[in-house]
């Protein structure tokens, strides 16, 4: 029999999907957990698991059958309290159970960075009652930002510009977020000029930059990516300090997105995932090792050399108009007219409106022309629906 490691994925989307691929590769066996059945990531693992991973007893009893050598967190919405026990008895979470622990909401990770270790980040304010909120928002002034603790992809977030909107702005806070608890983070608007995700990996053999991504949002969701995004000198070595603090912190091996807001010459803070991140999906085309390849290897203890970006990049998600019970993707004979572009496509289940189906990858002699390939790319996809 073939000995290997084990790795237990807890969330299974289309970044996981890609971390189990890259596990594979290396000879590991994978199984994939979500909280619903044919999530992306199971299609490709070796087994799978369905359950409310928020539940910590059910969470135990997985990790207690399976024993696997590496727990990968994949998403924020876990049971982190059981992942610190399970840490404390010898099992291996990546990077850290404290990372899973201090990402899981806002207030862990922002108090974390700007109290703890005295990284520049947008002012901010918690607020678990309507009244703290319309403090908070005195206290931060118009515009700012509200957003439900627990949340991701924009899920919840709105921009509050006058009193007229703060009402509406909790509610949407309240509707988007992942737990019924009444607790948002309300923080300055910063005006930046770009914002980027600097990937960071922490290996055996120390820590690594890849070429700094910029991208584009949409009400919290990312709608581009594109690699490299040429900074200054000045930027630069600010956003390569703060992420070396930021994972130095958190510990552990894996790969780490770390979220910048550049305005002029100061580089923000914003969040950072302890994991791949979906605008790095870009370096499936840009880099000789994607991003899900680094987070594995870091994982399994083995050395990283240079990151090298083979040729600039960009990627384009394709989202749903609405919720559909059963759909397909069309449009990509059409789509691959686009020249080097890939499609991955993710077989969700069913769609949202809003949510992330598939995604195209493009390569280019400059950024510019990648992006506009990406995007060509995705516009000739369609998400047809029914029910
Ligand atoms: N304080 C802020 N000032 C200006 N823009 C902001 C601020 N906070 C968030 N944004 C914008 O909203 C986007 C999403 O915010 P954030 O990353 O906090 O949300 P998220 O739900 O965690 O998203 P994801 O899970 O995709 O990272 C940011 O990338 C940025 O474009
Ligand atoms: N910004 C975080 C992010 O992109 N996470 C990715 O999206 C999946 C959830 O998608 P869903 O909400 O469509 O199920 C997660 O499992 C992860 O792969
Ligand atoms: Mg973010």
């Amino acid at each position: 029999m073939f000995q290997t490691k084990k790795l237990l994925l807890l969330g299974s989307g289309e970044l996981g999907k890609e971390v189990i691929i890259e596990a594979q590769r290396l000879g590991v066996e994978t199984i994939a957990v979500d909280r619903y059945d044919g999530a992306p990531a199971m299609s490709v693992a070796d087994r799978s698991y369905v359950i409310d991973m928020l539940d910590h007893e059910k969470l135990r009893q997985i990790v207690e059958w399976e024993k696997p050598d590496f727990l990968v967190p994949e998403i924020e919405a876990i049971a982190t309290d059981a992942l610190i026990e399970l840490e404390k008895e010898g099992y291996l979470v990546v990077p850290t159970a404290k990372a899973a622990q201090l990402t899981m909401d806002r207030e862990g990770i922002r108090r974390f960075a700007a109290e703890t270790l005295d990284i520049p980040t947008a002012s901010y304010h918690f607020a678990d009652t309507y009244e703290a909120f319309q403090e908070a928002v005195e206290k931060i002034g118009f515009p700012c930002v509200i957003k439900p603790l627990m949340s991701s992809s924009g899920k919840g977030q709105s921009i509050c510009r006058s009193q007229e909107d703060m009402e509406r702005s909790w509610q949407i806070a309240m509707e988007g977020g992942r737990v019924q608890k009444p607790r948002v983070i309300v923080e300055e608007f910063i005006r930046f000029d770009a914002e980027i995700t600097l990937l960071t990996v922490r290996a055996v053999n120390g820590t690594f930059f890849c070429e700094p991504i910029g991208h584009e949002q949409e009400n919290g969701d990312y709608v581009a990516s594109w690699q490299p995004h040429q900074l200054t000198a000045a930027q630069l070595e600010q956003a390569q300090e703060i992420a070396e603090r930021i994972t130095t912190g958190l510990g552990g091996y894996g790969l780490f997105g770390v979220e910048l807001f550049l305005a002029g010459d100061q580089v923000y803070f914003s969040e950072v995932s302890p994991r791949p991140h979906d605008t790095g999906m870009v370096t499936m085309v840009t880099q000789q090792l994607s991003q899900f390849a680094l987070h594995v290897r870091a994982i399994l203890g083995l050395p990283i050399t240079e990151i090298k970006l083979v040729q600039p990049g960009a990627t384009s998600p394709l989202k749903a108009d609405d919720a559909y019970d059963s759909y397909r993707i069309s449009g990509m004979r059409e789509a691959f007219q686009e020249p080097q572009t890939q499609i991955r496509i993710f077989r969700k289940p069913v769609t949202t409106a809003g949510r992330r189906v598939a995604v195209a990858l493009s390569a280019a002699d400059t950024v510019n022309e990648a992006r506009e390939r990406a995007e060509r790319a995705r516009n000739r996809l369609t998400v047809e629906g029914q029910g």
